[in-house]
């Protein structure tokens, strides 16, 4: 019998929070890792550094991409260019071609 884990927890670092909370940013994108997240479930969200909750979040959708295919239609959903957006995940994720667009919204 195989047990399936339903994330119930997400961080990001606490300088995209009032990007979320005021609905800018409407994606997030993660690594195998973090692929696991369910549509349908909703998620306690809180800051990486200091660990503080600050929203709950909708899951949507999660669909794989690799670094190359990331496009302005991406960038606009995290509220960057798409220069930036390559340079975070580059950043977070350096060398990882395998990525998740995790798609949320913001439970009021
Ligand atoms: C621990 C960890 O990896 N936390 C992350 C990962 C990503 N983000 C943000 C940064 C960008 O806006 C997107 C794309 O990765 O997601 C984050 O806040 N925290």
């Amino acid at each position: 019998m195989s047990t399936t884990i339903i994330p119930t927890e997400m961080t990001f670092f606490s300088r995209f929070e009032s990007d979320i909370l005021s609905g800018k940013k409407t994606i997030t994108i993660r690594d195998e890792a973090e692929s696991y997240y369910v549509p349908g479930t909703t998620v306690d969200v809180s800051t990486y550094e200091e660990g503080r909750w600050f929203c709950r979040l909708n899951i949507l959708t999660v669909d794989p991409i690799a670094f190359n295919d990331l496009n302005e239609f991406h960038a606009q959903q995290e509220n960057m260019t798409l220069a930036e957006l390559k340079a975070v995940i580059h950043d977070i994720y350096p060398g990882i071609e395998k990525l998740y667009v995790v798609n949320y919204a913001l439970v009021k």
